[in-house]
C-alpha cells in the first residue's frame, strides 16, 4: 500500500474553483451581453442605478458583478457600489483594445454544446462539430451561425487590428518591394504595412467572401488602391502571387494536411530566396500559454485543428522546403517564424 501525500487546502480550493470555470466564463459573457462595462462610467456607481440603466434586477446584477470581482473584473466599493478595473474596462465596446467580441466569441452558444464532448474528441482524434451540428464548422457558421457569424467577424477584426500594429512595428522591410498576406482577412495587416511603407506594393489573398469585405483603403478608390491587389481564392489550392515576402499569420492552425498544401503552394509560387514569415500563438514558451492551450482545445473540437509548438511549426515549414532562420516574439502572445525559400 502506498501513502498518498497530504492534500493542502489550497490545492483542493483551487481545483474546486477550476471545475467551476464555466461559471466564470458565463459571468463574463453575461456582463458583456448586458453591457455592464459600457454602462459603468469613471466613478463608482450603485447597483440600483446600474440595474436601472441596464434593465436588470438589482439583486441578481449584484450577484453577477460580485462573482466577477473575484477574478479582478470590476471592484466593489462600500458594499453597494461597483467600479471599473483594468480588466472590466476591456469589456467595453469602445475600449482601445476591447476584448468584448473575443469574450463573446469564446463563449458562443455552440461552445457550450461542444465542450462536454472533449473526451470523445481526445478518444477518437476527430472534431465533434459535424456530429453535433450536421456540418463542418465554417459551413455552419456561414449558413446557420446567424449572430455567431457576426460575433466571429467582429472578434477577428478587433484582434487583427490589435495585432496588425504590433506586426507592422516588428517587420523590417529593408529590401522588400512587394508583399502578399495569405489568409490576410480583411487586410488590416496589409493596410498597416502599406501605410507605413509608401513604396510597398501588396496583395491580399483570402476566401472570396472575406476579400469582398476588404478594408476600403485597399479597394478601388481607397487610399492604397494603386498599390494593392485583391485575390480571392483558396490558398490550399493555389497561391498565384509572386512577391518578395509571403506573410502567413494565424491561419496554420487547421489540420496538418491543409498546412502542408498551403506551404507547398507558397514554395511553388515564390522565387528562390523569397522571405516567408509565419506568425502564430504558440502552446509552449509563451506567456499566453493558458489562453493558447484553451484555444488549441477549442480547435480540436470545432475544426479538428491545433495550435503549434515551436518545434511542430519548424518541422512543417522545413518539410515544405523552407529554411527557418529565426523564431522571434512579435508581442507577448505572438511569435514570428522567419524563413526563406530554399534554393
Ligand atoms: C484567424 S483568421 C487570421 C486573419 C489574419 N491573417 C490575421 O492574422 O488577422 C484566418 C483567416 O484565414 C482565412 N482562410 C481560411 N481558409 C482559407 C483558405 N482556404 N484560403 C485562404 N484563406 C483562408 C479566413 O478567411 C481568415 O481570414
Amino acid at each position: 500500500m502506498t501513502t498518498a501525500p497530504a492534500t493542502t487546502p489550497q490545492a483542493a480550493m483551487r481545483l474546486r474553483e477550476l471545475v467551476f470555470g464555466a461559471a466564470c466564463a458565463a459571468a463574463v459573457r453575461a456582463a458583456a451581453r448586458l453591457g455592464a462595462a459600457d454602462a459603468l462610467g469613471d466613478t463608482p456607481t450603485t447597483v440600483t442605478d446600474l440595474a436601472a440603466d441596464l434593465g436588470t434586477e438589482p439583486r441578481q446584477l449584484r450577484r453577477l458583478l460580485r462573482a466577477l470581482t473575484c477574478y479582478g473584473i470590476f471592484e466593489e466599493h462600500d458594499g453597494d457600489r461597483f467600479a471599473h478595473t483594468e480588466m472590466s474596462r476591456l469589456l467595453r465596446e469602445d475600449a482601445p483594445n476591447s476584448l468584448r467580441y473575443i469574450s463573446l466569441w469564446c463563449t458562443e452558444p455552440w461552445t457550450w454544446e461542444a465542450w462536454p464532448k472533449l473526451d470523445e474528441a481526445v478518444r477518437s482524434g476527430r472534431n465533434v462539430f459535424p456530429e453535433l451540428f450536421g456540418k463542418e464548422f465554417f459551413d455552419y457558421l456561414h449558413s446557420d451561425g446567424g449572430e455567431s457569424a457576426k460575433v466571429f467577424d467582429k472578434a477577428m477584426t478587433t484582434s487583427s487590428r490589435q495585432s496588425a500594429a504590433d506586426f507592422a512595428a516588428y517587420l523590417d522591410l529593408t529590401g522588400i518591394d512587394s508583399v502578399v498576406d495569405i489568409g490576410g482577412g480583411q487586410g488590416h495587416v496589409l493596410a498597416s504595412l502599406l501605410e507605413k511603407h509608401p513604396a510597398l506594393h501588396g496583395t491580399l489573398l483570402d476566401l472570396p467572401k472575406v476579400v469582398a469585405g476588404a478594408d476600403p483603403r485597399l479597394r478601388d478608390g481607397g487610399a492604397f488602391a494603386d498599390r494593392a491587389r485583391l485575390v480571392p481564392g483558396d490558398c490550399r489550392v493555389d497561391i498565384p502571387v509572386v512577391a518578395d515576402l509571403y506573410i502567413i499569420k494565424n491561419i496554420l492552425e487547421w489540420d496538418d494536411g491543409s498546412t502542408r498544401r498551403t506551404l507547398a503552394n507558397v514554395v511553388a509560387a515564390a522565387p528562390r530566396g523569397a522571405r516567408v514569415v509565419v506568425v502564430e500563438n504558440l502552446v509552449d514558451d509563451s506567456p499566453s500559454m493558458r489562453f493558447t492551450t484553451a484555444m488549441d482545445l477549442m480547435l480540436m473540437l470545432n475544426v479538428g485543428g491545433a495550435k503549434h509548438s515551436e518545434a511542430s511549426m519548424v518541422r512543417l515549414m522545413t518539410e515544405a522546403g523552407l529554411e527557418v532562420r529565426e523564431v522571434r516574439p512579435v508581442n507577448p502572445y505572438l511569435h514570428a517564424f522567419e524563413a526563406v525559400v530554399r534554393g
